[in-house]
């Protein structure tokens, strides 16, 4: 690469995009790589302060940033992502469908622990809509050494994929509603529309709800029901809590429940419950889930319907970034809440 004064460079290919930036106003290429410099572009060229252009010389080993961010961009990205083209050496990686953004943070890190080269992502484990951008990558000079950049395609390989968008599921959910009040007709029941508009926001239906009273017996029956209807989904509202009416995880224990959790660090979700019966996945939601426009139930359904199995682990790591802030206005998955990687 040679730097020639750009009095001299009329008739030259411009080898990287030149950016002009007017605060508050303009942040975009002036002129793309591949442009041939003509007499006109030179006073454009100095007002952006460039008195000297580099002149383009190929050498084996050495990669341009465009062809080496679309290198890392394309070892990282799994299914459900599309990239775009180079722009001011910059990929970005765009979800092809509204989904669950997953990332892989530890060997993102590693990636970016090698020299002169940069990759920044979303946080993982939140819904994304299609055509978001998710990650965007980059190298930090105008060539690197095309070592560097096979290093970061190993680490890409042995992790694969760095960043992927997972399609949710339709499914069929089952409710079971507990709680003498409701039972008794004393209140109304409010859990039931919240889930249910939930469900429906992220493509699965409540396909049947069962209200019973604060009894091991009746939740048994009401979950053998939902079973025997061939739902892929449980979530049992209510009674979550300490008082002796509280019966919600003895009765999904009584119906063949394995409890992954019972209690969850995060807040508001403290007293939720992960369970399954055989494959199939069974939540006990607390009241708060009806009260909190954001609570564990945003951060744990979507992962079910993307069809991951939840573990202890999974549970467990929500307590870094687990309390929500409870804004005025609520910007959830735009922040802390649930982002613990
Ligand atoms: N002493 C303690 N009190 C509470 C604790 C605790 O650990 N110690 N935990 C608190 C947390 S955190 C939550 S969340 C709630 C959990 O409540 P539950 O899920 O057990 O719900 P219930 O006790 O059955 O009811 C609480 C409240 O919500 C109303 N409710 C319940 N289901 C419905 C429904 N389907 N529709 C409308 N309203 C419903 C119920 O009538 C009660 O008013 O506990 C905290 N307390
Ligand atoms: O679990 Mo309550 O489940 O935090 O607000």
């Amino acid at each position: 690469m040679k730097a020639v004064p750009v009095q001299e460079a009329v008739g030259m290919v411009l080898c990287h995009d030149l950016t002009e930036i007017v605060p508050g106003k303009v942040k975009k290429p002036l002129f793309k790589k591949g442009h041939v410099v003509k007499p006109e572009d030179i006073p454009r060229l100095l007002d952006i302060g460039k008195e000297h252009l580099y002149v383009w010389e190929m050498r084996e080993g050495i990669l341009h940033e465009n062809e080496a961010a679309q290198r890392m961009a394309a070892a990282a990205a799994g299914e459900g992502v599309y990239l775009t083209e180079p722009s001011e050496g910059k990929v970005s990686l765009v979800a092809a469908m509204d989904g669950l953004l997953k990332i892989n943070s530890s060997a993102l890190s590693l990636v970016n622990e090698q020299e002169q080269v940069m990759f920044a992502t979303l946080h993982s484990n939140q819904l994304v809509k299609k055509d978001r951008v998710v990650a965007g990558t980059r190298i930090i000079p105008l060539v690197i050494d095309e070592k560097i950049i096979t290093g970061v395609e190993h680490i890409c390989r042995d992790s694969f994929p760095l960043v992927e968008v997972k399609p949710l599921k339709a499914m069929r959910v089952g409710l079971v509603t507990t709680g003498s009040e409701v039972y008794s007709g004393r209140i109304q029941d409010k859990f039931g529309p919240v889930v249910t508009a939930k469900l429906a926001q992220w493509g699965s239906e409540v396909t049947r709800q069962i209200l019973v009273s604060d009894s091991i017996d009746m939740i048994v029956t009401a979950i053998n029901e939902l079973i025997r209807e061939g739902v892929d989904m449980i979530l049992v509202t209510g009674g979550m809590s300490v008082d002796p009416d509280d019966v919600t995880p003895a009765g999904v224990v009584a119906a063949g429940g394995r409890i992954i959790s019972y209690g969850a660090p995060a807040l508001p979700g403290a007293m939720f419950m992960m369970a399954y019966i055989g494959e199939l996945p069974v939540m006990g939601l607390p009241g708060c889930v009806m009260y909190h426009r954001s609570s564990i139930f945003d951060l744990i359904a979507p992962r079910v319907l993307a069809g991951e199995k939840i573990s202890r682990r999974d549970i467990a790591v929500l307590g870094y970034g687990g309390l929500c802030s409870n804004c005025s206005q609520c910007r959830f998955p735009d922040c802390s809440f649930g982002k613990s990687i």
